[in-house]
């Protein structure tokens, strides 16, 4: 990571190196049906799967956010998803169509390339930035059939950009631009949240300052037992708010609610946005960051962005006395070093940390 006063304040956690999944996906011949053991979750099979289609996401349209004819309704329906679901779909988010082809084109052709070149940007010691696992932290622990590039990428002067692929030459531009992109689409979502929490407009924003960013692309290779193997451990995501987008239309998202799965169909270019950590706890818990994994399936790669919208490192992580008006506190408070220590330590483990941080 680059150094700065704001690294300084963050802990490094050392993570276990493996090798890439697609490499190894590729050597499984017909002959060959079975993934390595540190791949088998038993979990899996055992889980009680609501496909998707027969239920309902709910969807957030930004554009009615911005009109003042409707967006006192859209707002409590943004309250609602955020509390009930802690996911919802973002459509008529302002992205242009043009922008997210050239994202998954340069995405797409990235994870095409062969190994070596990937190597290029792969993730170094104590690291987070680059190609490879992340948030492997023993050599005992399950794997997940996965590789992925994660980049620091906003504010710019956090980026380091040794871990930026120049593969294809396109990339670093397309990205910038994304990523400006989206802190304006999350800048709007803290006001509408903070309306809805029935906060100052700008109290969440404030929290978010410099609206720290960064990005999480995930591709799963075909697996031969994907009825065995997750894409992606159930985990919440440490952040505050992500905007996921699915690159090539296969579907693998799968969320928590009621002790059950559901299998997510995202909208053709629209956004799945779901609650992060450190929102629920900001929120005192009136928002909810869901477990949620990814699935695999036995003929189709599948590749996703998670951008992740954080709050700003230097604030503490915990409900904001503007939500919590002298009331009781539902959470701990703790720095955002502390608090993402923990984090990482606890291996993305569904939402064991969360619970962990609870006030009874
Ligand atoms: O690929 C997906 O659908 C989920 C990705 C995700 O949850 C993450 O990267 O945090
Ligand atoms: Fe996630």
């Amino acid at each position: 990571m680059a150094s700065s006063d704001l690294d300084e304040k963050l802990p490094s956690v050392e993570f276990v190196q493996v090798e890439s999944v697609q490499a190894l996906a590729s050597n499984f011949g017909a002959s060959y049906y079975e993934v390595p053991d540190r791949y088998i979750r038993p979990e899996v099979e055992a889980d009680t799967v609501i496909e998707k289609g027969s239920f309902e996401l709910p969807v957030i349209d930004l554009a009615k956010l911005r009109d003042s004819q409707f967006s006192q309704a859209e707002i409590a329906k943004l309250g609602c998803a955020c509390g009930d679901w802690g996911f919802f779909q973002l459509i008529n988010h302002g992205v242009d169509k043009d922008l997210l082809e050239r994202v998954k084109a340069d995405i797409t052709a990235f994870f095409n390339l062969p190994l070596k070149q990937k190597e290029a940007v792969a993730i170094a010691n104590n690291g987070i930035d680059g190609f490879g696992h992340h948030f492997v932290v023993s050599n005992e622990q399950k794997l997940d059939w996965a590789d992925m590039l994660y980049l620091t990428t906003q504010p710019v002067s956090e980026r380091n950009l040794l871990f930026w692929p120049t593969n294809p030459p396109t990339f670093r531009d397309t990205f910038d631009e994304y990523s400006l992109k989206l802190n304006k689409v999350t800048g709007e979502l803290l006001v509408a949240m903070s309306k809805d929490l029935g906060i100052q407009s700008d109290v969440l924003f404030n929290l978010f300052k410099g609206l720290p960013q960064s990005m999480r692309m995930n591709y799963y290779p075909p697996c031969p037992q994907p009825e065995k193997a997750l894409g992606l451990t159930a985990h919440t995501d440490g952040v505050g708010l992500t905007l996921l987008l699915n690159v090539n239309d296969v579907q693998g998202l799968q969320i928590r609610k009621d002790k059950m799965w559901f299998g997510v169909e995202a909208l053709p270019g629209a956004f799945v946005v779901n609650i992060g950590n450190v929102l629920e706890i900001a929120s005192n818990g009136k928002y909810r960051s869901i477990e949620h994994r990814a699935v695999v399936n036995t003929t189709k790669e599948r590749i996703s962005i998670a951008n992740f919208q954080s709050q700003c490192h230097l604030e503490t992580v915990g409900p904001l006395p503007e939500v919590v008006r002298g009331g009781k506190e539902n959470y701990k408070s703790l720095s955002y070093g502390e608090y993402f220590k923990g984090y990482f330590s606890a291996k993305l483990e569904g939402r064991n940390y969360m619970e962990s941080l609870k006030i009874n």
